[in-house]
């Protein structure tokens, strides 16, 4: 998780979260407009470098209310920076970000580093994200032992009904970014802006994680904009699949995936049109079919 800036209102930083009881409330499906990116390039400008180094040329994407659009692309074409130019968390050289036609959203980070508050217990990094979101919505308050009990809720849901009362540096990797991933859920955005948010995980939790996240976003109609290296993950997840080019990052295609709703996250693998999607955002990444080798997605 990352911090922000004041531009997007965002979960997935320390104050970040969002309340049970917004949860599983149809008329809240879809809420939050279209996000929409409009030409945006980033540069950066390294100590010693001259002149700044473009990381993301011109992209244009959009993602409907309750869409799923995956960016995949090469180690290093630009994906981390682009979500992080969407968050509001790098200044674009030029372009712009909007959510529903505005320039703030209720947004939901799962950044690489989990950025967890290590003097907080795994329930009270998600119990700030519950407060922090039933204040914004419901403008009210929770008592302390409802809070808890909606935060160890959350985190049994993901596997971590063990280790609630346990500090960020108790935990492993994997179950760290769980952590990460409740209390992006406990703010209850009305957009998700994930950077490879399943990789610390293993095979089983990914799994597990992967089916509650798809259950909650058919619930809620969350938009979600989701980087990852993993094309599988990428074709069972997504509605669209938006792949960059190597670097600077330029969008090369757009790829529709039609595999039918709701979708499991291991088994939609099995599904008759799962191959020849993969294949194409494959083949889009300059991979022929049967190719062994490479150094990037
Ligand atoms: N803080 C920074 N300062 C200077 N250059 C940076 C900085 N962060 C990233 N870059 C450069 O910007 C380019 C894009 O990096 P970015 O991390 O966005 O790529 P990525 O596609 O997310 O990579 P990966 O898939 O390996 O995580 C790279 O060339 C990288 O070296």
């Amino acid at each position: 998780m990352s911090v922000t800036n004041a531009t997007h209102r965002s979960a997935g930083t320390p104050a970040a979260s969002q309340t049970a009881t917004r949860r599983g409330d149809p008329a809240d499906a879809s809420r939050g407009g279209a996000l929409v990116v409009s030409g945006v390039s980033v540069k950066y400008q390294s100590q010693g470098d001259e002149q700044p180094v473009l990381a993301v040329d011109d992209v244009s994407l959009e993602a409907a209310p309750g869409e799923f659009v995956a960016i995949v692309g090469p180690s290093g074409c630009g994906k981390s920076t682009l979500l992080k130019a969407v968050a509001g968390l790098l200044p674009t050289s030029s372009g712009s970000v909007s959510f529903g036609g505005e320039t703030q959203a209720r947004l939901g980070f799962v950044f690489q580093s989990d950025a967890l508050l290590p003097w907080k217990t795994a329930a009270e990094n998600v119990e700030i994200a519950i407060k922090m979101s039933f204040r914004q919505v419901s403008k009210g308050r929770l008592s302390k032992a409802k809070l808890q009990e909606k935060a160890i809720e959350l985190l049994e849901q993901f596997g971590l009904g063990e280790s609630t009362h346990k500090y960020p540096a108790q935990l492993s990797g994997g179950m760290r970014k769980r952590v990460a991933l409740a209390r992006a859920v406990a703010y209850e955005p009305s957009a998700f802006l994930m950077d490879e948010p399943f990789s610390a995980l293993d095979a089983q939790t990914r799994i597990r994680v992967g089916n509650f996240f798809l259950r909650m976003l058919e619930d809620l109609g969350q938009t979600v904009l989701f980087v990852t290296h993993d094309i599988e993950e990428a074709v069972a997840m997504a509605d669209r699949v938006i792949v960059l080019s190597k670097g600077p990052g330029r969008v090369i295609e757009t790829i529709n995936v039609t595999i039918p709703r709701p979708r499991d996250y291991h088994d939609t693998r099995f599904h008759p049109l799962f191959k020849d999607l993969q294949q194409r955002v494959w083949d889009s990444l300059g991979y022929s079919q049967g190719a062994t080798s490479g150094d990037g997605e």
